[in-house]
């Protein structure tokens, strides 16, 4: 059975899909990627580079995994992380209260960012497209808030080439992590939406190919995990 919501209420269906399983969140994500997501969310950071004294803002952040590592480039500078479902934030406080002013979460919708143009000279985002309504618009806010010059990286599931490989991470992702989100997090609805959405995605060509659209340059994309994720990159020129 399709758990896929349709266009119109899809906004409504993520956030309170993700405000239910905010606080064992972390916990299935591990088991559930045998450790490897931080490693991806590392690479993710070192893409982009962060200046020394810069700005970075990480899109649908979630509980903020991706705020440490970027705080930790940058020195002196700030790190922020947005997202629109606030009890998802509230779990990921504790992980930033040890970075004082050098982190922040704030409350907003990637397709309507609440920033000026060109505030940050890097973006990240993690596991998120896949759960906005409109990839492209969400391409074309983050290119609008970086600044010229600035970077981008886009963290996201991908479905593995090696046909032996793809057949074993279907199954995986669709008959076992179900039941890893229910006895680790409780809801097994929202980790069988996540192989349906995963499905639905474009693949990486195609996800390169509205980065293009909504301006971004020199855009390219490498795969991690046997291919089950791929870490795209662009600039603002
Ligand atoms: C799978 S989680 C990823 C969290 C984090 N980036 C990570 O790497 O673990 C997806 C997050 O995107 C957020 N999200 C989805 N659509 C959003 C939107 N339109 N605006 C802001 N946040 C959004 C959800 O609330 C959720 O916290």
């Amino acid at each position: 059975m399709s758990l896929l919501p349709t266009p119109e209420t899809k906004a409504a269906y993520v956030e309170q899909m993700f405000a239910r399983i905010a606080a064992g969140y972390d916990r299935v994500n591990r088991v559930m990627t045998f450790g490897l997501d931080q490693g991806w969310r590392q690479r993710v950071v070192e893409a982009v580079a962060p200046p020394v004294g810069g700005r970075a803002l990480d899109v649908g952040t979630g509980t903020g995994d991706f705020l440490p590592a970027l705080a930790a480039w940058m020195g002196d500078g700030l790190a922020v992380g947005v997202d629109f479902t606030l009890p998802m934030l509230q779990t990921g406080q504790p992980k930033i209260a040890g970075l004082a002013s050098r982190a922040a979460f704030v409350g907003g919708d990637a397709l309507l960012l609440p920033f000026p143009d060109a505030t940050f000279d890097v973006l990240t985002t993690g596991f998120v497209m896949r759960n906005v309504v409109d990839i492209g618009q969400a391409f074309a806010e983050m290119y609008r808030v970086t600044r010229p010059g600035g970077v981008m990286a886009c963290l996201e599931v991908a479905r593995p080439h090696n046909p032996l490989v793809r057949l074993g991470h279907q199954f995986y992702f669709e008959q076992v992590v179900p039941w890893i989100g229910q006895l680790l997090g409780g809801d097994r609805r929202a980790y069988t939406y996540l192989p349906q959405s995963a499905r639905a995605f474009p693949p990486p060509d195609d996800l390169a190919a509205l980065m293009r659209a909504a301006g971004w340059q020199f855009v390219s994309y490498r795969r991690y995990g046997l291919g089950a994720v791929a870490i795209h990159v662009g600039a603002r020129v």
